[in-house]
């Protein structure tokens, strides 16, 4: 029987994760997620072709117990075939990781100096690591990057404009959501071979909205942290780095305050006061709903048509993400404005979640995306160069 590869995706209130058969094909074999780490979490696990298993576990558990319970649901199910690497995905590579990278000690110390950059996914992803390392050492990990997909940015994307030491420094902007961002790139060139300037809107419960020319990322809304470009789920979006300020000297706030109020209380769920899920927001009544909403979807708009300036045009527009994906509403919202770019979309499409959802000049469409098959590829290629 040939062996399995395991795809980890932990963050700071889920932890996805994803078996593939090592061959050629990559066949899918199963997975499943951890959701609600830390407020009575329910692990969600699946194999094609049969119905979805729910595994309860600890209301308190946190994501040390969720991984181990992942592992038992591993070894349940593929206990009898040979693992033969882990890869996860782990969102910032610094200036030292631009591609996939076999783990090891020296690496894993350097990726948690980026630990309080990215508070809610970097610690959790390194944690995943050490995890596995304590359980089941001798299987080989491989760290892939969020980063990695935007490390070829021009320096005008790259540059804030701040003192030059400090970009030398790794005080620049770096882009997320590469490992998404690179499968879509690829879907949009199978989909639409002509597009060249492709803007890509991954919009879930972190968000933003990426220029891809020729297949590769030029830009992207999020930036030095995961909290710029969009509103997100509870993270704040475009600030001017003078409110925390405001708020700081104000006395009325701590730094750490500060830094919980715009990762954990702003968003959707800060300006609604009611959820950070889109869901939720769509099927509420409440004005306080309607506009965190609209507010999303304003900044939506103004990135698209930002990214659609740094390509100089717009080719094909791709909606992707758990928001992406199914919130038809925020589509529409979205597009509205963007008629002046050949941007429209067919209204009775766009309902049904449609592949292809435009009905202008430009080609606007919906992706399911797949973060764990392009670390699965990075694993096999890794195996193969072994
Ligand atoms: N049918 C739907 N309609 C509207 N929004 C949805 C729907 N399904 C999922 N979402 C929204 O997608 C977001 C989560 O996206 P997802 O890509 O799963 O996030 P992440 O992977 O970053 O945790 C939530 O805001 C959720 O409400
Ligand atoms: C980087 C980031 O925002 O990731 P996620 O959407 O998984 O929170
Ligand atoms: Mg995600």
């Amino acid at each position: 029987m040939s062996s399995v590869l395991l795809v980890v995706n932990a963050g700071s209130s889920s932890l996805k994760f994803a078996v593939f058969g090592v061959d050629t094909r990559l066949s899918r074999l199963g997975g499943g997620q951890v959701e609600r780490i830390g407020r009575g979490p329910r692990l969600r696990a699946v194999r094609p072709g049969e119905t979805t298993r729910l595994l309860p576990l600890p209301a308190d558990a946190g994501q040390a117990e969720a991984f181990d319970a992942m592992l038992r649901w591993f070894d349940a199910e593929f206990g009898d075939r040979a693992l033969a690497i882990v890869g996860h995905r782990v969102v910032h590579g610094g200036m030292s990781y631009t591609a996939p990278v076999r783990v090891d000690d020296a690496m894993l110390a350097r990726l948690e100096t980026l630990d309080p950059i990215v508070p809610l996914h970097q610690p959790y992803n390194l944690a995943a690591i050490r995890r596995l390392r304590e359980r089941a050492p001798q299987v080989p990990q491989l760290a892939c990057f969020d980063t990695a997909f935007h490390a070829q940015w021009p320096d005008v994307a790259r540059r804030f404009a701040l003192p030059r030491a400090l970009h030398d420094e790794g005080v620049r902007r770096y882009g997320f959501h590469g490992l998404s961002y690179d499968y879509l790139a690829g879907e949009a060139h199978r989909l639409e071979p002509k597009a060249r300037r492709v803007v890509i809107a991954h919009l879930g419960s972190g968000a933003s909205v990426c220029a891809v020319d020729g297949g590769r990322s030029i830009d992207c809304s999020l930036g030095f942290t995961a909290l710029d470009g969009l509103p997100m789920g509870t993270r704040c979006g475009p600030l001017d780095p003078g409110v925390a300020f405001h708020l700081l000297r104000a006395g009325a706030a701590t730094p750490a305050a500060v830094e919980k109020m715009l990762y954990q209380d702003s968003g959707l769920l800060g300006v609604s006061g009611i959820s950070a899920d889109m869901r939720e927001l769509l099927a509420s009544p409440a004005a306080e709903a309607r506009e965190a909403v609209d507010l999303f979807a304003y900044h939506c708009t103004r990135q698209v048509a930002a990214m659609t300036a740094a390509l100089g045009g717009i080719d094909a527009l791709v909606f992707s993400g758990g928001i992406g994906e199914n919130a038809a509403a925020v589509r529409e919202r979205v597009c509205a404005p963007l008629g002046f770019l050949g941007v429209a979309l067919d209204a009775a499409a766009n309902a049904r979640n449609a592949e292809r959802i435009g009905a202008g000049r430009v080609p606007v469409l919906v992706v399911p995306t797949d973060e764990e098959i392009v670390i699965a590829r990075a694993c096999r290629d890794a195996l193969a160069s072994a």
